[in-house]
């Protein structure tokens, strides 16, 4: 790709000092400022070529409106729902990021959540400081011969299966992207959510939040698990439920949470923080030096790559350098996307930006619909009977009403209308 002017950077969080030094080295004039304002940074925006950030700044549409000389955010860790892709992507601000630099260490913590789960580490310990002796009060069960559901087997949702598998734990999990051969070859068996929740003696959650996995865990998931089911969230806030999980801890339906995230950070509702049973940390799933290294270097290097106009490292919403209308079926399409490593990719279909550019290939089969738990199961299902096999999936970023998503295919409907009872639109191409 062609080069990036790029002289100024806003690190906007605590990053790595990697990051500022691989900046300076590179001749790029670095400011540092933290816990910065909306307004302050709005009023500040404007200075700047690049910005860093990591999962506290809301880097909101009118925070990017003010933002005339940005050409990218740099996100430096895995999740970019802080970051609104879709205002970017409509400046043509590119937004990146470092997702495979903190998978370890949110894997780590995970474990060690459900191991504090199963023992009531945190409680004794607050029990100890407060002078007491209880042993009764904390008897725990083994982790051994338990079972572990993982809902996302993705980049962490697989080192937790490995290294829970160390306990004894049956692993059992459900993705609906990653094929059942390639979890199973590292020891997780596959099913559908309705066949997970009961199994589980555990249940930890790995997905990007998004509308399809808002509420995953919610008051009729949690009445379908086993009654003293435990779970563990390092992933987002939201992704399980907070109010359901309160009641599910006050019925006993749940036994204990392990919460890393949360809807709002901090939480201004302490009612889950202060629950007995609720074993929580202030967003530490990334926070060590070891994570933050590698995501500052990461970061660093991928902007100095662009700069230079080497290939785009890490981009989720690359420059857009096509935007046509097509006309199909009497319909009429607004796409814009672009050239990614030579290859052509899709990133906006009719105002849905998609969450990863999609590579204009294969058999592509897009659908309007709202988002919701069920969707891409229910999609699975109708495809699966007629025959067709999901191989990859792509979300949108923002929530309009019944936004586009697009599923690679392994062979085109025959006929779209067994899609109907589920999506409101729909089209598909063979490239
Ligand atoms: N607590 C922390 O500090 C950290 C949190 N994270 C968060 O952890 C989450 C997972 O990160 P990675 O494993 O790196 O992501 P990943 O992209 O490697 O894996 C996510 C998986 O979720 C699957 N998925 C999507 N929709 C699903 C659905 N409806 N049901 C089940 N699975 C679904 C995808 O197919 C994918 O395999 C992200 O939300 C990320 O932001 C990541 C690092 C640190
Ligand atoms: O990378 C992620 O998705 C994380 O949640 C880590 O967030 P942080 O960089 O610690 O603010």
């Amino acid at each position: 790709m062609a080069p990036t002017s790029i002289k100024s950077v806003l690190i906007s969080e605590s990053v790595d000092p990697r990051c500022r030094a691989i900046l300076e080295e590179n001749g790029i004039l670095v400011t540092e400022k933290q816990n910065m304002k909306k307004e302050e940074l709005i009023a500040e925006i404007g200075l700047y070529d690049g910005l860093v950030v990591r999962s506290a700044t809301k880097v909101t549409a009118d925070i990017i409106s003010a933002a005339h000389n940005l050409k990218i955010i740099g996100r430096a860790g895995t999740g970019v729902d802080n970051v609104d892709v879709n205002a970017a992507t409509h400046k043509g601000i590119i937004v990146m990021n470092t997702p495979s630099g903190n998978t370890i260490s949110a894997a780590e913590l995970t474990c060690a959540l459900l191991m504090s789960l199963s023992r009531n580490v945190p409680q004794a310990v607050m029990s100890m400081k407060e002078g007491n002796w209880d042993r009764k009060k904390f008897m725990g069960s083994e982790l051994y011969g338990k079972v572990l559901g993982i809902v996302g087997l993705g980049r962490i949702g697989k080192e937790v299966a490995t290294r829970m598998q160390a306990f004894g734990m049956k692993t059992v999990g459900y993705d609906p992207i990653t094929p059942l051969e390639v979890s199973a070859s590292w020891g997780v068996e596959q099913m559908s959510l309705e066949q997970l929740w009961p199994l589980c003696d555990y249940i930890t959650v790995h997905t990007p939040l998004m509308p399809s996995t808002v509420g995953l865990l919610n008051d009729n998931t949690f009445a379908k698990c086993k009654k003293g089911v435990k779970v563990v969230n390092c992933a987002r806030g939201g992704i399980i439920d907070e109010a359901a999980l309160l009641r599910a801890l006050e019925s006993g339906q749940c036994g204990g949470a392990g919460l890393d995230v949360f809807n709002e950070e901090p939480p201004k509702n302490r009612s889950l923080v202060d629950h007995p049973n609720v074993i929580s940390c202030p967003h530490l799933g990334a926070s060590t030096k070891e994570a933050q290294a590698r995501c500052g270097e990461d970061i660093a290097q991928q902007i100095v790559d662009m700069v230079k106009g080497k290939n785009l490292v890490g981009a989720v919403s690359p420059p857009r350098c096509l935007q046509v209308e097509l006309v199909a079926g009497g319909c009429s399409y607004r796409v814009s996307g672009s050239v990614q490593g030579g290859v052509p990719v899709l990133l906006e279909l009719n105002g849905s930006v998609f969450r990863q550019p999609i590579a204009l290939c294969g058999n592509l089969l897009f659908f309007r619909a709202s988002g919701g738990p069920q969707l891409l199961s229910s999609m699975a299902g109708v495809l699966a009977a007629n025959g067709v096999e999901i191989q990859s999936f792509s979300a949108p970023t923002a929530h309009p009403e019944d936004p586009w998503h697009c599923v690679g295919v392994s062979s085109l409907l025959p006929d779209l209308s067994v899609l109907k009872p589920s999506v409101k639109d729909a089209a598909q191409l063979q490239i």
